[in-house]
C-alpha cells in the first residue's frame, strides 16, 4: 500500500517538513526541517545574510517563501548537496522525536509519497510522475532507524549496555 502525505493537519502530516518538530544540528536548534533546509541553500552564497531571517521566520511557510525568492543567489553546489542536506535533517527529526518515530515505524514497508501537487522533485507532483525524493528519504531513514533499534535490542538481550535512541 502507498501512504500519501502532504499537509501537516492531515494523516501522516508529521512526515511533512513543515511539521513543528525542532531539530538541533551542529549546536543550533531549528524550528522545523523546512527552516533548516531553506537556510542551507544560502550557506557560502553571496546572499548568506538571509540565513538569520530564515532562522527566525515565524512559520515554515515564511521560511520557505524567504528561501524561494528568485532574486537571491543560492549556493553553487545546491543541486548536488540538497538531498544530503534533506537526509541529515529528516534523520535528525525522527531520531529526536520518539512519537513521530513510532508513526514512521508503524508504516512498515509501505511506500511513502509526498503528495505535492506542484513539486516534482521532492514530491510526486499533480500527475504522480514526480521523483518523490522526500518519500525516498523518509523510507531510507525508516530503514536506518529500524536497524539502530534492532541492534540495540540485540545488545540488550546479550547483556550489553542500554543506550536507547
Ligand atoms: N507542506 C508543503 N507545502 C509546500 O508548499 C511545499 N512545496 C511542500 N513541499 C516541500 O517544499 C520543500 C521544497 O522547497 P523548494 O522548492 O526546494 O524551495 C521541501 O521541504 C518539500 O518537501 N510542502
Amino acid at each position: 500500500m502507498t501512504i500519501y502525505f502532504y499537509k501537516v493537519c492531515d494523516p501522516y502530516g508529521c512526515f511533512s517538513n513543515f511539521s513543528l518538530h525542532p531539530i538541533e544540528i551542529e549546536g543550533t536548534v531549528w524550528a522545523t526541517v523546512e527552516h533548516y533546509y531553506q537556510a542551507q541553500k544560502f550557506v557560502g552564497s553571496p546572499d548568506a545574510a538571509i540565513i538569520p531571517e530564515i532562522y527566525i521566520a515565524q512559520t515554515p511557510e515564511k521560511a520557505a517563501a524567504l528561501g524561494r525568492c528568485d532574486t537571491r543567489c543560492v549556493r553553487s553546489d545546491w543541486d548536488i548537496v540538497k538531498t544530503q542536506v534533506m537526509h541529515k535533517a529528516v534523520h535528525k527529526k525522527f531520531l529526536t522525536h520518539i512519537d513521530i518515530r513510532e508513526v514512521l515505524f508503524s508504516t512498515g514497508t509501505q511506500l511513502l509519497v509526498e503528495d505535492s501537487p506542484c513539486d516534482y522533485f521532492w514530491g510526486c507532483g499533480a500527475d504522480k510522475s514526480g521523483q518523490n525524493h522526500l518519500g525516498k528519504i523518509l523510507m531510507r531513514v525508516r530503514g536506518e532507524l529500524t536497524n539502530v533499534r534492532r541492534s540495540q535490542v540485540q545488545s540488550q538481550r546479550s547483556g550489553g549496555a542500554c543506550n536507547s535512541m
